[in-house]
């Protein structure tokens, strides 16, 4: 459906992760816009058909663009991905990703450290460590998904995907998507292009996921380590099919 309907994904990213988001957007047959301007993106995310706001570097051009955006979303049913990177000690981020967090996201997407900053569950608010594993978050995230209506994606070595009823986890993936910059962000704009080919947030953010990670592994299959790992990913991406992922999927 991504492929056939080549979504039109607004991203107001990091200046980091903006190359590889646009990338991996164009591999899978999305078409990526990093409209983000406080003036124009508004009206862009009014029309696009998936938006990311991903906190990674949040300026104050970006902030007020991502206020912008939000708004044109909601008005228009855009549905719209928030990526609140590094959220818990910084305190700009992390008091922007509470007033976003509670302005109605499709999906929250983020390692379990972010998911836990998100739901005000980090740094001990719950007794619960920094931690790179999502199963730790599992709770929380279904108890922040059913406060903020969003569907919850909390990456890591195995994915955890919930909104808050039903809660569906992704085993695939390689440690090589963390070596690469970009990683967790450019997955932030799969997950909005998914989200742009029908109303289930849940088996859209699956899906996502799920082809996000089996492609890595195909990439790993070639790659010699992350460097030939980053331009593999997106050939893995351009390739991944139905059957691919039926052959690999390793979901519970
Ligand atoms: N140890 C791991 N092994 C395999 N895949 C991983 C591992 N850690 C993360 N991933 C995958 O990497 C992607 C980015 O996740 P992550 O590194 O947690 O994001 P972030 O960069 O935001 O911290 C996800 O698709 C996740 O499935
Ligand atoms: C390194 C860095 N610093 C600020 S944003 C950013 C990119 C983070 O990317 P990811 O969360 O995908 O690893
Ligand atoms: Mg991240």
């Amino acid at each position: 459906a991504v492929r056939s309907s080549t979504p039109l994904v607004q991203c107001i990213t990091n200046s980091v992760a903006v190359n590889t988001t646009a990338n991996a957007l164009l591999a899978l047959g999305a078409a990526p816009a990093m409209v983000d301007l406080p003036e124009e993106a508004g009206g862009f995310a009014a029309a696009a058909s998936g938006l990311l706001v991903n906190l990674g570097t949040p300026g104050a051009e970006h902030r007020a663009a991502m206020r912008a955006a939000v708004a044109g979303a909601t008005a228009a049913g855009t549905p719209w991905v928030l990526d609140p990177v590094a959220v818990g000690s910084l305190p700009v981020r992390t008091e922007l990703a509470a007033v976003l967090s509670d302005a109605g996201p499709d999906v929250v997407r983020g390692n379990a450290s972010e998911v836990l900053a998100v739901a005000g569950a980090g740094a001990g608010g719950r007794g619960v460590d920094a931690t790179d594993d999502a199963e730790a978050a599992a709770d929380v995230a279904a108890e922040l998904a059913v406060r903020t209506g969003a569907v919850v994606a909390v990456s890591g070595p195995v994915d955890v995907i919930t909104d808050g009823r039903d809660t569906v986890r992704v085993r695939n993936g390689h440690v090589h998507l963390t070596r690469m910059t970009g990683g967790g962000c450019a997955l932030g704009a799969v997950i909005a292009a998914f989200a742009a080919t029908g109303p289930d947030r849940l088996a859209s953010t699956v899906a996502a996921v799920l082809t996000y990670t089996v492609a890595a592994e195909l990439a790993a299959e070639r790659a010699a380590g992350p460097g030939s790992f980053a331009p593999a990913f997106l050939d893995a991406l351009s390739v991944v099919d139905g059957a691919v992922l039926d052959a690999r999927a390793s979901l519970a």
